[in-house]
């Protein structure tokens, strides 16, 4: 599902922020990324998502060599993912049900669908009751949940989730991530990178430790490794 044979990222300046980076996640996998700051987490996923390119090493995802995908082949191959940011990403002069239906349109689903879609994913993560509000009048907990129907009405094969409950107080952050198992359970495949400890020990999933840009350990059921 998702493979990285030897996978280096530079930026202009600094050193490489991934380093000789090996990695392989099988189809219906749910696992944590986790490091310090600036280990190369975010970079790991903007490879993923097909938004940087890697300096060497070759990046695969659903079969597709992510260095020979042509730029207009980009939008079909992102259908296939869903993702969910820290920050939410949402627009906030849309209400709940038109956050989640454009999402919808971009892929061009026809209206028939889209009318039935929205309101069942609404309803999986638990703002049935929202759709009309306007997301700036939601929670925290309540906009995340709004990201994450967005990144899931299309069905996709993959989710990949940046720091999902970094503006999540603790019980939210629950709430996230039971859901994210959830959706892990009916065959998504799920990648959070995290720095939130006590999920991660809590949850005993698959879990890789980043550290400047090398992976440190990768453990089946494992938890978040204390350096220092
Ligand atoms: N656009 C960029 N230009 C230059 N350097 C960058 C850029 N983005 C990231 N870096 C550098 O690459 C390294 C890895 O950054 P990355 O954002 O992948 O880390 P991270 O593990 O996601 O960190 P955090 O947990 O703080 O989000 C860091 O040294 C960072 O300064």
């Amino acid at each position: 599902m998702i493979f990285l044979d030897n996978v280096s990222k530079s930026y202009s300046t600094g050193s490489p922020a991934l380093n000789g980076v090996t990695l392989s996640i099988g189809r219906g996998e749910f696992v944590f990324i986790v490091g310090d700051s600036g280990s190369g987490k975010s970079t790991l996923i903007k490879l993923l998502l097909r938004e940087l390119t890697s300096t060497s090493g070759s990046v695969y995802v659903m079969g597709n060599d992510l260095a020979k995908l042509k730029h207009r082949q980009i939008p079909r191959f992102r259908r296939n993912l869903g993702v969910v940011f820290q920050d939410f990403r949402l627009l906030n002069d849309r209400n709940v049900y038109e956050n989640v239906a454009f999402a919808q349109r971009i892929v061009e689903t026809p209206v028939s669908e889209i009318r039935r879609n929205v309101p069942a994913i609404l309803a999986t993560v638990g703002l049935a009751g929202k759709y009309k509000a306007k997301t700036k009048q939601l929670s925290g907990g309540e906009q995340q949940r709004v990201a994450l129907a967005r990144a899931l009405v299309n069905n996709p094969s993959i989710l990949l989730a940046d720091e999902p409950t970094g503006n999540l107080d603790p019980n939210n952050s629950w709430e996230i991530m039971k859901l994210l198992e959830e959706i892990n359970e009916s065959g998504t495949t799920v990648v959070v990178v995290t720095h939130n400890r006590e999920i991660v020990n809590a949850m005993q999933k698959r879990v890789i430790t980043m550290k400047k840009g090398v992976i440190i350990s990768d453990e089946e059921k494992g938890g978040y490794i204390d350096e220092d």
